[in-house]
């Protein structure tokens, strides 16, 4: 962990490496770029040695996607409690969904012609859950549960197999509660360019959303025109913004969970408080051997933590927003000043009783969030990112003649003849 206070000679030059921007690695650059050429070429080939080289696993046409007995199966092994679980989680995503929702509109513009916009789902998305280090159940969810609130007819569930083949049965039975109509056994950079361009066995989706790794982050990013994405949303991240009334016990256990998602995410804690500090480095430890991923705790502590202290908070409001972390937990006493200022953040959780981890599983905003600097740029997933957007425009005689002489002198502008007469020509007897 690093500690460190606006007294120290580091702090400025730290502080201004927090103002990060999502560019992406060299050699990740490269190598995603390798494995979509040959996913283009190659097809359901490149796929099957991409799996077998990454994941270990033999895949076949024959196994590529999971059977209806694969189905049936995880419906019978997943636990009552776990149904009630997903049940649950699922019911606050569709409310939650049903209000961000885009609706159609139309109205008058001032020469009288009707405007609007009408809203349609997708035909066909791909919703990839990572399957690397967790079983994401909770990001089957919310994911592909907002697809299907937006009422995509076909949403394709992509995430990597074990070496048997299998893919863990919650997991599967979250995707097919969330409404997934196929799901493939398939991870990583592959995965993103088989569902892009298609193969011989996976036909092409319009739209790919969803979390992961470095490999599928990149892939997506290389492959928009060939599809539309949501965002980039990788590696995990929090910035816990405190003044003196936080809970140190409250704000350590927010941190060590979210060590826990392992790799390269990042935790950071921001205060003005010396105390707090204090506290808070106090509590991490002593939580920190009562926990059962300590691995991947120890590596993010080492690697991705640190504790700032801030001459005030409003130096670290500026930070937060620099920084513009996936999620801030923002304690203060002075919500009504603060919360309003904080505007990069993925999402914002307030108060001593928010835990983040709410937000992961239940609370109903998707937890697939902007990370490595892209709040400043995106927002998270929605479930008006599963509607296309159409404008309509209609004209009568009368809002053509209020609307010629302003096409005309564009016309004349531009240099488009053609564009003039085609208005004009609808006034002629
Ligand atoms: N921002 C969010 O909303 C959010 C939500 C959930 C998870 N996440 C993040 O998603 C990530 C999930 O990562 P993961 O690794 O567990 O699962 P993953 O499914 O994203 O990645 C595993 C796949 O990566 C490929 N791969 C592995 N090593 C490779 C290599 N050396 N070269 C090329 N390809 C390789 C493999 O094909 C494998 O199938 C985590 O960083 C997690 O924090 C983010
Ligand atoms: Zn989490």
């Amino acid at each position: 962990m690093k500690i460190i206070t606006y007294q120290d000679s580091s702090y400025a030059s730290f502080v201004k490496k927090l103002n990060r921007r999502a560019f992406p690695e060299h050699g990740v650059r490269e190598l995603v770029s390798d494995i979509i050429s040959e996913v283009a070429t190659k097809g359901d080939e490149a796929v099957f040695t991409f799996a077998k080289r990454f994941d270990g696993v033999e895949l076949t046409r024959k196994n590529l996607f999971v059977t209806e007995a694969e189905f049936e199966r995880a419906a019978r092994e997943v636990t009552a409690a776990t149904k009630d679980a997903v049940k649950r989680s699922l019911a606050n995503i569709r409310s939650f969904a049903k209000r961000s929702m885009r609706k159609d509109w139309s109205a008058k513009n001032a020469e009288g012609a009707l405007v609007g916009e009408r809203f349609t789902p997708f035909n066909r998305v791909g919703v990839y859950v990572p399957g690397g280090k967790a079983p994401l159940v909770s990001t089957a969810l919310m994911t592909a549960g907002f697809a299907q609130a937006a009422g995509v007819p076909e949403i394709v569930g992509a995430t990597p197999s074990g070496p048997d083949g299998s893919v863990n049965s919650a997991l599967l039975y979250a995707l097919q509660a969330a409404g997934a109509t196929e799901v493939v056994k398939i991870g990583g950079a592959q995965a993103i360019a088989a569902l892009a361009i298609g193969t011989k066995s996976i036909r092409p989706v319009d739209k790919i959303v969803g979390p992961g790794n470095r490999f599928v982050v990149e892939a997506k990013r290389q492959l928009i025109g060939a599809v539309s994405i949501d965002l980039l949303p990788g590696p995990s991240e929090i910035l816990i913004l405190s003044d003196k009334t936080g809970n140190p016990h409250y704000i350590a256990a927010d941190l060590l969970a979210q060590a826990e998602h392992g790799g390269d995410s990042i935790v950071g804690f921001v205060t003005d408080s010396k105390a707090l500090l204090g506290k808070v480095t106090k509590a991490i430890d002593a939580q920190l051997p009562t926990l059962s991923r300590p691995d991947y705790i120890k590596q993010v502590l080492k690697n991705g933590t640190f504790l700032l202290q801030v001459k005030s908070f409003a130096d670290g409001v500026a930070i937060a927003n620099d920084f513009a972390a996936e999620h801030v937990s923002l304690i203060t006493a002075d919500e009504e000043q603060w919360l309003p200022q904080i505007t990069t953040a993925g999402a914002i959780y307030v108060g001593n009783d928010s835990p983040v981890a709410v937000g992961d599983f239940l609370a109903g905003p998707s937890h697939t969030l902007p990370t490595g600097g892209g709040g400043r740029s995106f927002s998270g997933l929605r479930a008006d990112q599963f509607q296309r957007r159409t404008s309509i425009v209609r004209l009568d005689k009368e809002s053509v003649r209020k609307s010629l002489p302003v096409i005309e002198e564009f016309a004349r502008i531009e240099g488009l003849d053609a564009h003039g007469r085609s208005t004009a020509i609808r006034l002629e007897k």
